[in-house]
C-alpha cells in the first residue's frame, strides 16, 4: 500500500496563526452554536463559533494547529471545490479537492492571496459532468502533485488506496474507498488523531450528497456497492462529522453524518416500515432515477482519465450504461 507519509511535507514548527476573525459579543450571541456552517471559525477549546465571511473557516486542533478551509463553487456543473491548508505550518501547505478547469484561475488567486503553498490537487473520482482542474493546476503551479484513486484506472502523480494518508504539513486526510457511483470513488476524511481538527470533515465526492447520493447508471456504477460503501465507510464516521459533497443542486452547502443518517431520503433509516429492506428500497430508487446523461460526459470522461488534460491520442470513451 502506497504510503504518502513518505511525501510528507518537511515539518518546521511555527505559529503564524490566523487572526482578524473576532466578532462582537452581540454578533456571537446571534450565532447558532449547534452547527458549524462554512463561514464559521471553530475555536476548539471553547466551542465558540463566530461569523466570518461565508465559506471562510479555520479549525483549531487540540494542539493549536489550524486548518484553513474554504468551500468554493463552480456554478455550471454545481461542483464544490475545497481548499484546505495547514496555516500553522511555516509554509502553509495547501491542497484542493475536486478543482474544476473553469475555476482554476479563481482558485489560484485565492491560494496566492492567502499566502498558501499548493502541493496537491485531488480528485474524489473521474467526474462525468465537468473537466477536472488537476492537470491545469499542474501546468500553472510547478511541483503540484495530482491525486486520484488507483481503482479509477486513471493517470495521476499519486494513486491512492483505502487507508492511505495524505499529509499537508501536520494535518492529513485519510482515504476511504467508496465505490458505487463509479468504481474508483474515494472519500477523503480529516484525520482522527487528537491533534487533528474536530469535528472531522468527510469529502464524499458523489458517493454521499446532502439528502441524496450519486447516480449509479454508468462508469461502473452499482447501487448495491454504493449502499455498502455509504453504510460501511461513511455512516460509520462520528455523528458530528461534517459532510462536504462534490455537488449540490439545491443550494445546500454542508451536512452532518447524524443528519444524513436520519434524513437522507435514499439512504436513511426506514421510517415508513416498508415491506422491503432498506437496501432493496435504495436499489429500486436508484433504478428509477431516470436522469439524463450529463451534458459534458463525452468530453469529461476521457479528459478526466488524464487529470483533465486531454491526451490527443486518446480514444473517446463511450458512456457505458449498466
Ligand atoms: N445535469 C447535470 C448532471 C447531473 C447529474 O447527473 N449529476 C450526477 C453527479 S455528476 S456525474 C449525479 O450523480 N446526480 C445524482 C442526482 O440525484 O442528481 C449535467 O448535465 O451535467
Amino acid at each position: 500500500m502506497l504510503r504518502i507519509n513518505a511525501l510528507r511535507f518537511c515539518l518546521i514548527k511555527s505559529s503564524p496563526l490566523l487572526n482578524g476573525c473576532n466578532l462582537s459579543p452581540q454578533t456571537l450571541a446571534k450565532t447558532p452554536l449547534s452547527f458549524p456552517k462554512p463561514g464559521t471559525v471553530i475555536k476548539f477549546s471553547a466551542h465558540v463559533f463566530s461569523g466570518a465571511p461565508k465559506s471562510y473557516s479555520t479549525s483549531t486542533t487540540g494542539t493549536g494547529r489550524k486548518l484553513l478551509f474554504r468551500q468554493l463553487f463552480e456554478k455550471e456543473s454545481s461542483t464544490y471545490t475545497y481548499l484546505l491548508a495547514d496555516v500553522s505550518h511555516s509554509q502553509k501547505p495547501a491542497l484542493l479537492i475536486d478543482p474544476v478547469d473553469k475555476t482554476v484561475d479563481r482558485d489560484l488567486s485565492l491560494v496566492k492571496e492567502l499566502g498558501l503553498k499548493l502541493i496537491y490537487a485531488l480528485n474524489t473520482h473521474v467526474h462525468a459532468d465537468h473537466v477536472t482542474g488537476t492537470g491545469l493546476l499542474k501546468t500553472k503551479v510547478p511541483g503540484v502533485k495530482s491525486i486520484i484513486s488507483k481503482a479509477s484506472n486513471s493517470k495521476a502523480d499519486i494513486l491512492v488506496e483505502a487507508g492511505d494518508k495524505i499529509y499537508f504539513g501536520d494535518l492529513f486526510l485519510e482515504v476511504r474507498a467508496t465505490p458505487g457511483h463509479t468504481f474508483g470513488c474515494i472519500t477523503y476524511v480529516t484525520g482522527d488523531d487528537s491533534d487533528q481538527p474536530q469535528p472531522r470533515m468527510a469529502f464524499t465526492g458523489d458517493a454521499l450528497m446532502i439528502r441524496g447520493c450519486g447516480r449509479t447508471d454508468f462508469q461502473g456504477g452499482s447501487s448495491s456497492q454504493l449502499y455498502d460503501s455509504v453504510h460501511s465507510q461513511i455512516f460509520t464516521l462520528p455523528e458530528d462529522t461534517l459532510v462536504y459533497p462534490a455537488h449540490d443542486y439545491r443550494g445546500f452547502t454542508v451536512s452532518t453524518m447524524g443528519e444524513e443518517k436520519l434524513y437522507n431520503p435514499r439512504l436513511a433509516k426506514d421510517k415508513f416500515h416498508l415491506p422491503t429492506t432498506l437496501q432493496e428500497t435504495f436499489e429500486k430508487i436508484m433504478e428509477n432515477l431516470n436522469l439524463p446523461y450529463p451534458k459534458m460526459i463525452d468530453v469529461a470522461l476521457p479528459a478526466n482519465m488524464v487529470c483533465g488534460l486531454q491526451d490527443p491520442s486518446a480514444k473517446p470513451v463511450q458512456a457505458a450504461s449498466n
